[in-house]
């Protein structure tokens, strides 16, 4: 008799090991929710839309496909055109100019009204209880990333900023790329940056709206990544499409930095369709995906490189500031060492880090690896992901962590700690397609397959 396997899902939208997958398609026909154009899930109870926003609790549009064929449901949707919200870049920007004329202990910025005033002159009263911060220097006001109060609504806006050390990497690994415009897309301090520079134009395109407080109407546009849906419409397409332009002789390139929960195929989507834009805008249309430097958790690899393969992962680990779970992690005293890469179509040779103790290049792979890396001659690649170092399994033909042990009776490598045979851990995963929670032999990709074999047999 086989034995029971328990398959433990979780469910978070971590694409762990949750059955849901989402559909691509133009979204522009999809109902709306306050976060622009919903996505279509598909489940194996049905297919149905909601919020594209990553993990977005508060949002609660649900509506299955079937459902949306219904005259009296796209009428009731139809309010949306005028919920989903707007900002006043022009207002918002002369507003800037005046603050910034003034002596820096006459500026505020209240963090509950999300308004930068001026001390002697304010637009509205200010309770007693709201956050107020002041006074703002020129320096804090070209970089509001230091000071501006990080939303930590982990499910939804997340932010974690780069280390300067990390922006400093990020920077070279443009110049070697001889790139001078940069659409920072959920990387306002990389977007800051490039602003204090004259080598560098760049456009943030963000959703944390708070950032509309500090530049020109051509500089900032608020965003949802996740459905490629600019909040001001037509104005910021015009935005986006003049910046473009403006990019056709030197080079251009995504720096991305998506919330940590985020789906991948709709990040996929959406560089796909701003690469659409600006191969018709320049006239380029023979040009592959557009240069992109996307920071996204090393387990997030097979992922991305089976939605977009010319997308490689680099060995580089992403130092962020203010990571609470990390730095919480480093308690038990162990060195820590962050989960998150940076995924490019660039030649990974032009990521430089000769400086920098903690790598060394592989002169098999001909680029930099962390110093904990080995190259397996057996895989023919510096296998390590997360950081350690890797072994080399005979019967299995790849290389797995450390703490992985070779079991004979589920005939493969095994997390060595409380394995119990038979028992699908989370963090193992399918040899075929590399997700996590299942064998080889359960992989609904193959099952998939075998069906359709079996159909056309
Ligand atoms: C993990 S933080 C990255 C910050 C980056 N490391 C930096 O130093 O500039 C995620 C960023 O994406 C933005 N963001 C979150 N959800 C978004 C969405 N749906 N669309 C666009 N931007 C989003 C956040 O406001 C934040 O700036
Ligand atoms: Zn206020
Ligand atoms: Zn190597
Ligand atoms: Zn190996
Ligand atoms: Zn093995
Ligand atoms: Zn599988």
């Amino acid at each position: 008799m086989p034995r029971k396997r328990k398959l433990e899902t979780k469910d978070s939208n971590t694409q762990k090991s949750l059955p849901v997958e989402v559909v691509i398609e133009d979204v522009t026909t999809h109902p709306l929710c306050l976060h622009g154009p919903t996505l279509l899930f598909s489940t194996e109870k049905g297919r149905y839309f909601a919020c594209a926003s990553c993990r977005n609790k508060e949002c609660t549009v649900h509506i299955d496909e079937e459902d949306w064929k219904k005259e009296s449901v796209r009428k009731r949707n139809e309010k949306y055109y005028s919920l989903i919200p707007k900002i006043d870049k022009a207002a918002a920007w002369s507003n800037f100019v005046e603050v910034k004329a003034r002596h820096y202990v006459d500026r505020a910025f209240c963090s509950t009204c999300e308004d930068l005033y001026l001390v002697s002159k304010p637009s509205k009263k200010h309770a007693k209880e709201h956050r107020i911060i002041t006074p703002l220097t020129d320096e804090q006001l070209a970089r509001p990333t230091t000071w501006l109060p990080m939303l930590e609504n982990d499910s939804v806006e997340a932010q974690y900023m780069f280390t300067k050390k990390s922006v400093t990497t990020v920077f070279g690994i443009l110049k070697n790329n001889n790139i001078s415009n940069i659409l920072c897309i959920g990387t306002p301090s990389i977007h800051e940056e490039a602003e204090s520079r004259s080598d560098f134009n760049s456009i943030l395109m963000d959703y944390d709206k708070r950032h509309c407080n500090f530049y020109p109407p051509n500089k900032f546009i608020w965003y949802n990544m996740f459905n490629n849906y600019m909040f001001n419409g037509n104005e910021d397409e015009k935005v986006l499409k003049k910046f473009f332009k403006k990019s056709k002789e030197g080079g251009i390139c995504i720096v991305m930095d998506p919330p940590f929960g985020g789906r991948v195929e709709p990040l996929v989507q959406t560089l796909k369709e701003l690469t659409e834009t600006y191969k018709n805008v320049c006239d380029k249309p023979d040009e592959g995906l557009l240069s992109v430097l996307w920071a996204f958790p090393y387990f997030s690899e097979p992922y991305i490189t089976n939605m977009a393969p010319e997308i490689k992962m680099h060995d580089y680990q992403i130092e962020y500031t203010n990571h609470k779970k990390f730095i919480n992690k480093m308690k038990d005293g162990r060195k820590f060492v962050s989960p998150i890469r940076f995924f490019t179509n660039m030649p990974l040779r032009t990521i430089d880090l000769s400086n920098d103790s903690n790598y060394k290049m592989c002169n098999k792979c001909k680029f930099y690896v962390a110093s904990s890396n080995n190259h397996c001659h057996k895989c023919g690649s510096c296998t390590s992901k997360n950081g350690m170092t890797y072994k080399h399994c005979d019967v299995c033909k790849r290389c797995v962590k450390p703490t992985f042990l070779h079991c004979k009776e589920c005939e493969m490598c095994c997390q060595e700690r409380n394995h119990v045979c038979g028992v699908v851990v989370e963090s193992q995963s399918c040899f075929n397609c590399k997700q996590k929670g299942h064998k080889q032999s359960d992989c609904p990709q193959l099952q998939v397959q075998n069906k359709k074999k079996r159909k056309s047999a």
